[in-house]
């Protein structure tokens, strides 16, 4: 893309059979393109020949041009083709440690700024604010991440949501690139893959690290591609890798945390939700012992459609929670799996799947027999926080995107923001944004500081506020934003696409994982639990 043109040049170019038009400085033939401009033929002919920048902005969004320029863009305006960029300074390799000991010694100085720098829209350590949790290795994993998305994720999003539907070449990639096995919540588990972040020694690799993935590809604005590459894995996996054999956690994890197979947690039934201790699936054992025979249905199973292993929460004893295991079902002849049609996070496969007489070899119980609570409460915090980070994301795209277009779209005379009813709604979602990642924040240090099973006896009823703390955050700033764009926000695709789009995936958080009124209720009563082992006085 090194040819240049001068502007007299470009302005010979205006009618309907040679049509250019500059946007930013690069030079664009829209001949072809101008039948099938979905905001009209005639549109792009008025502005032919000339700079077209100030409507191209109006009207579309930067993913857009992102997306049309290898089709589209013939060159630059003389002195206007960007310089090359200059060459990225090497991630300083520092000695592995862990995060407490990072944080305490790490010097009390700001990283770099990073991102539009839009107040709140982005967390403030990317905003030359000084933080205790994140050092050189986060802010080179989160340029990593973004770049990534920018070019591989981002200007797809709308096809991909309406065909419900992520290429599978991208969750390959979230394997090579490291990305899977670092979200496990255990460190980087090297010796399953040779694969690793390029940014990030593995040693080194903490929740923080994690949380950057997870929030980076958030930015997204679509929890259907997000559930798509981590919804099952995210969720399936610990289980089998904390609590699984090691002949089974060798034979199955690697091709997972690869990209080349999918795995997903089935706990939730028609008649089991967040009521976990009264699910149905029945696993026998077989005469012979070396089976467990498997009967049920599992309902809202995310990438079951896709998974060539389920985690599956069974009952193989009496009643209530001491009768559940949790066994790893691969897919073979009994098992059948049906799409959902959901109202949002669309992408995700969300899926209804029967167990009929599935055999399942004893070596693939995960943890101990009817011992599966366990199992399966150990996973929640995990879980719950990675729906939370989700959240807290899409709650700041919300904002973000509604900050952007209220600079942009004019009524009554002025831009939007410079009404205060506008600015009015602006703050309230920023100040619940702001205090979501806040405690967030802290609540990982603190799981970073504790052990697994401390943490999920101490923190549980925290963890389970701040899920409800985040969904709600994430339902107020959909609704806000939306009001913002109007009938934009309304329409899929185009500029208002992220906020139309999450506006119809909040039910999918704030229902799965605990619902919101029993992670509240939970909060409260976990807290005074744990506060009266702590001496609490009332
Ligand atoms: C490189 C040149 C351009 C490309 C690739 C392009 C592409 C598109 C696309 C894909 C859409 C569908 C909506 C979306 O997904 O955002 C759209 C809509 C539209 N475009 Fe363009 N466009 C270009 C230039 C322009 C220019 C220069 C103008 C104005 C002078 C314009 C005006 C519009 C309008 C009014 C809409 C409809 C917006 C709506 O539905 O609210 N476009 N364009």
């Amino acid at each position: 893309m090194s040819k240049t043109f001068k502007e007299a040049e470009v302005a010979t170019h205006k009618s309907a059979d040679s049509l250019w038009i500059i946007v930013d400085g690069g030079v664009y033939d829209v001949t072809k393109f101008a039948d099938e401009h979905p905001g009209g033929k005639k549109i792009l002919q008025r502005v032919g020949g000339k700079d077209a920048s100030t409507p191209f902005w109006k009207y579309h969004n930067a993913s857009i041009l992102k997306k049309y320029q290898p089709k589209l863009q013939i060159g630059w305006i003389e002195g206007k083709a960007p310089a090359a960029p200059a060459p990225k300074a090497e991630v300083k390799k520092a000695a592995p440690k862990t995060v407490a000991a990072t944080t305490s010694s790490q010097p009390k100085e700001a990283l770099e700024t990073f991102g539009d720098l839009i107040p709140y829209g982005d967390p403030n350590w990317y905003q030359g604010y000084v933080s205790p949790y994140y050092n050189e290795t986060h802010a080179a994993l989160r340029q990593e991440v973004r770049e990534w998305m920018e070019e591989k994720v981002e200007p797809y999003l709308s096809e991909w949501e309406k065909a419900k539907f992520v290429p599978t070449e991208i969750y390959k990639e979230m394997g090579t690139r490291g990305y899977l096995p670092g979200l496990l919540g255990v460190g980087f588990p090297e010796s399953l893959t040779p694969y690793t972040v390029k940014s990030v020694d593995p040693k080194q690799w903490d929740l923080f690290h994690e949380f950057v993935v997870t929030d980076e590809i958030s930015r997204s604005g679509s929890g259907g591609f997000v559930w798509n590459v981590i919804g099952g894995f995210g969720i399936g996996l610990p289980p089998v890798v904390k609590f699984g054999k090691k002949e089974l956690v060798e034979r199955i994890v690697p091709g997972i945390i690869q990209g080349d197979k999918r795995i997903c947690l089935a706990i939730t039934e028609p008649d089991a939700g967040s009521d976990v201790a009264n699910l149905t699936c029945v696993a026998k054992k077989s005469e012979c012992g070396k089976f467990y025979i498997v009967n049920g249905e599992k309902k809202w199973i995310t990438n079951g459609i896709w998974a060539d292993y389920f985690t599956v929460a069974v009952r193989t004893g009496g009643p209530g929670m001491n009768g559940v295991s949790v066994l790893l079902i691969e897919r073979g002849p009994g098992v059948t799996t049906r799409e959902m049609d959901c109202q949002g996070v669309h992408g995700s496969g969300t899926t209804y799947i029967t167990f009929e007489d599935v055999k399942v070899p004893v070596e693939n119980l995960i943890g101990k027999e009817n011992a599966g609570f366990k199992v399966i409460m150990t996973n929640f915090n995990h879980e719950r926080i990675g729906i939370i980070i989700q959240c807290t994301r899409f709650a700041r795209v919300c904002y973000e995107e509604a900050m952007k277009y209220a600079h942009k779209r004019k009524t009554f005379g002025k831009p939007l923001i410079e009404h205060p009813v506008i600015r009015l709604k602006l703050a309230h979602m920023a100040r619940q944004i702001e205090a979501t990642h806040a405690w967030l924040e802290n609540i990982l240090y603190q799981c970073s500081a504790m052990g697994e099973h401390e943490a999920m006896l101490r923190l549980g009823g925290a963890i389970a506020g701040l899920k409800a703390q985040a969904t709600t955050t994430f339902e107020f700033c959909a609704r806000e934003a939306v009001q913002i764009f109007g009938g934009i926000g309304y329409t899929k695709g185009g500029q208002g696409s992220k906020v139309e789009r999450l506006y119809r995936d909040v039910r999918g958080y704030a229902i799965p994982g605990g619902s919101e009124e029993i992670m509240l209720d939970l909060s409260i009563r976990q807290g005074l639990r744990v506060h009266q082992v702590l001496g609490m006085k009332l």
